[in-house]
């Protein structure tokens, strides 16, 4: 099962960022636990990171294009606003998981809504990088 991985805005320099909201390991290091629990579930991840919205639409269009067996979105600040994001994955035939490190639900209110979650098939918020793992467990158990 092949599943594709965005990162968005801010992401890169995740370590730099308020370490009790996100946890304070670096993406990299997200990363190395995602490519592990890949392999444990038999699972082909490629991994994507983007500060730019345009990219992001590009990538997520590439899932149809090199059909992927499903999505997993971190959009970053993007979730809060971005509707040529939510535009393109309401596109996609395969699932889609929207994460997120932090509880977006208990912080500011500009952050309590997401205009991407309504056209995913749903959203992990609030357990730091085990959002992307429980995420990946998802798709394998969708794709069954
Ligand atoms: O960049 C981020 C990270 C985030 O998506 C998270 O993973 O908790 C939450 C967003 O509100 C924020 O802009």
């Amino acid at each position: 099962m092949k599943v594709l991985i965005i990162h968005g805005p801010n992401l890169n320099l995740l370590e730099k960022r308020d370490n009790f909201i996100y946890g304070g390991k670096s993406l990299e290091q997200i990363n190395e636990l995602i490519r592990n629990r890949a392999m444990e579930l038999d699972m082909d991840v490629e991994i994507f990171q983007s500060n730019h919205e345009g990219e992001i639409v590009d990538k997520i269009q590439d899932v149809i294009i090199s059909r992927y067996s499903g999505l997993i979105i971190n959009p970053g600040g993007f979730t809060h606003y971005s509707i040529v994001i939510r535009d393109a994955i309401e596109m996609l035939e395969v699932p889609v998981i929207e994460v997120h490190l932090s509880n977006i639900s208990g912080r500011e209110n500009f952050r309590r809504e997401s205009v991407i979650a309504p056209v995913c098939t749903g959203q992990i918020s609030g357990l730091g990088s085990i959002s992307y793992l429980i995420a990946m467990d998802a798709l394998k158990l969708l794709n069954k």
